[in-house]
């Protein structure tokens, strides 16, 4: 996912040093991998029954919001079962021809990751469908009257896509996947052994409330865990002091993340909310437009968080802002909700 605000909390655009730290803090192993307690167990047992029947594991669709490790469980997959791995996405995807040339030339087993695939052509998904079922791909070869397929055999291989919004993934393609793993936010205690695991690896020496003030702070999500660690190191040493608790707190209301881990386009979206909408109901599409972002980012990066943490509900006539938000953003509720009802 990306998106144009320069925020720290919430996944954006990220620059090659943010790209290297969080390649070196990716765990390799599914043991090494904090939480998801279910899926891990899962993904343990279609690799362990593949590798019995000396098959390749059936195709999975990771879903989930940003930075809860869809592309690390990718890499663990081709890891654990010993497979190479091929790394594409839905973006670089835009003709049948791309993905054409990237299944034709799969080596026997290996793991192809899609990301983003919610993104891919749909042209492309078409030829996606036949290579998952029958490994083997319809190549067109000329145009108009006289084009013809020819069936081109491909190597077998294990498909992981990754997506933030499955919702969008067409049904035959869904369906085609043999195990769909839902990753959810990460609950504190997970989040600080996920900053354990990174300040040892980092060198940094910090203390357990200051651990623990980070994991209440990042949204749920270990991607902001690590990238808040390394805020907090460089204001301890900028400052010259030790990573403390109030180090903590300090750095991280220099870079705007609230108590609730709420960043700057967080904050945005419920703000315009409570004071331009009364708090909602309010359409999507809308909501997004006053905050200057994609209703894209909005639904898939934004929100979901904010329904976790119940400042947010979807309704069928739009979202609507809870108590607990008016509470948090310490504003005196509008009950717009009973106001619409009566129109
Ligand atoms: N379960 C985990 N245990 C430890 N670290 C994790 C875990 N999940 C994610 N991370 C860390 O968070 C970072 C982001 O994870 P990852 O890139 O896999 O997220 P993603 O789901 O692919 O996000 P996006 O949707 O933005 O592509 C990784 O660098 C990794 O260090
Ligand atoms: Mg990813």
């Amino acid at each position: 996912m990306t998106h144009n605000d320069e925020t720290v909390a919430t996944p954006g655009v990220e620059s090659e040093a943010e790209l290297a730290f969080e390649g070196a803090l990716r765990p390799k192993s599914l043991d090494e991998f904090v939480g998801q307690q279910k899926v891990r167990g899962q993904l343990q047992l279609l690799l362990r029954a593949a590798e019995m029947q000396n098959r390749t594991a059936d195709h999975i669709l990771l879903a989930g919001p940003p930075g809860l490790g869809k592309t690390t469980l990718a890499m663990i997959v081709a890891h654990e079962s010993n497979r190479p791995l091929r790394m594409s996405s839905g973006p670089a995807i835009q003709h049948a021809g791309d993905l054409a040339a990237v299944l034709s030339s799969l080596l026997p087993g290996e793991v192809l990751f899609i990301d983003e695939i919610h993104r891919m052509a749909r042209s492309a998904e078409e030829m996606l469908y036949l290579a998952m079922e029958d490994f083997r791909i319809d190549i067109m070869v000329g145009k108009g009257a006289g084009a013809t397929s020819i069936p081109l055999d491909i190597a077998p291989f294990t498909l992981v896509g990754a997506t933030t919004r499955s919702g969008l993934l067409p049904n035959p393609l869904r369906d085609r996947f043999g195990f769909t793993a839902h990753l959810e936010f990460y609950d504190e205690s997970e989040l600080e052994q996920v900053l354990v695991r990174a300040a040892v690896m980092l060198d940094l020496e910090i203390r357990s409330e200051a651990i623990a003030e980070i994991a209440g702070r990042c949204r749920g999500t270990p991607r902001i865990a690590n990238r808040l660690l390394r805020r907090v190191r460089d204001f301890a040493l900028v400052n010259d002091v030790s990573a403390s608790r109030d180090a903590v707190r300090a750095a991280l209301e220099l870079y705007d993340v609230d108590q609730l881990g709420l960043d700057r386009l967080d904050r945005a979206v419920m703000h315009t909310m409570l004071t331009r909408f009364d708090g909602g109901p309010v359409g999507l599409n809308t909501l997004a437009v006053s905050v200057g972002e994609e209703a894209e980012t909005v639904e898939a990066v934004v929100e979901p968080f904010l329904v976790r943490i119940g400042l947010l509900t979807r309704t069928p006539r739009g979202r609507v802002a809870t108590r607990a938000a008016w509470e948090h953003f310490g504003m005196a509720e509008r009950n717009s909700t009973l106001f619409s009802d009566e129109l």
